[in-house]
């Protein structure tokens, strides 16, 4: 469980953040959805320790993680993993070194330091590469990938990680609609397959209502909205996004692949609204 309890971030007399409380249940998919400039990617952030907060806590398992330094804090946000909307990988390196940067915060600092990496570490994070389709891309420098590869190289390196949460700040914002939707599915997988909690802020309607469980509505840095994607009517989404709505309504997205789950998985695990 993850508990987030009166999260504040102020820049100046900015107020990006203001009092948000949420509780998130382990191995919920939630789409944080709000017009740009609405506080989610600061509320990202915060929750990896990425942003200060300047008020509130943050809780996962019943531990305050809000003030953790040092070997503490990097094993937290190896657990609480960012997918980034350009990626973030280290573009004249290798694929399968990217993904070992994953490892880094698990590594002994001499091992870390000439990234000496361990037969496991490379066995993980080619399994890594082999679970999202792109083990054959491993030898390829990070730059010479289509943008939809990169992002599922980024979703490898949060994978090994260890994660117990997904933090996805637009992670499709750069993809074309085909990538948009092997990004999406390979997010879904991870919730559905691993029972990771996944928080993902998406400007698109469709797609939060297509893949989540759960949407939480921010606006001026508040939640606003906190329901099922049955519950966002046509009215809710106008007061979220104003004249915006009709836009971020619109667009049209293929169905999600959710029956790409394991047949292992109970019946119950797939999102109802499909
Ligand atoms: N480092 C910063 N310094 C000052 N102001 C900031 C900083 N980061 C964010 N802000 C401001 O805080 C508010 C919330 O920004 P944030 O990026 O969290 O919104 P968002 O909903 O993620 O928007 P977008 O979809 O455009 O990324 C905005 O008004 C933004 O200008």
């Amino acid at each position: 469980m993850l508990v987030i309890d009166g999260l504040t971030c102020q820049f100046g007399s900015k107020t990006a953040v203001s009092d948000v409380n949420l509780e998130i249940g382990q191995g919920a998919f939630i789409g944080v959805i709000g017009r740009s400039g609405a506080g989610k990617s600061t509320l990202l952030r915060m929750i990896n320790r990425l942003q200060d907060p300047t008020g509130g806590r943050i809780l996962f398992e019943g531990r305050d993680v809000t003030g953790l330094r040092g070997q503490d804090l990097r094993l937290w946000r190896a657990r609480a993993a960012m997918i980034f909307q350009q990626f973030n990988l280290v573009g004249r390196l290798d694929v399968l070194t990217n993904v070992l940067m994953g490892r880094l915060a698990e590594m002994p600092a001499w091992r870390a330091l000439t990234k000496s990496w361990s037969a496991d570490d490379k066995a993980m994070a080619l399994s890594a590469l082999e679970q999202f389709d792109i083990a054959n891309l491993a030898a390829q420098r990070a730059d010479s990938l289509s943008g939809g590869q990169q992002q599922r190289v980024a979703i490898a390196r949060a994978m090994v990680q260890a994660p117990r949460l997904i933090l996805a700040d637009e992670p499709i914002a750069s993809l074309d609609p085909r990538n948009t939707k092997v990004v999406m599915d390979a997010l879904l997988r991870i919730n559905k397959h691993f029972g990771i909690t996944v928080l993902c802020n998406l400007h698109s309607l469709e797609l939060a209502r297509t893949y989540c469980d759960r949407l939480v509505g921010m606006a001026g840095g508040k939640v606003v909205f906190d329901g099922v994607p049955s519950q966002l009517t046509p009215a809710v989404a106008h007061d979220l996004y104003g004249l915006e709505a009709g836009e971020v309504m619109d667009l049209e997205i293929p169905a999600a692949s959710g029956a790409h789950a394991p047949a292992a998985l109970p019946a119950t695990a797939a999102p109802s609204h499909h």
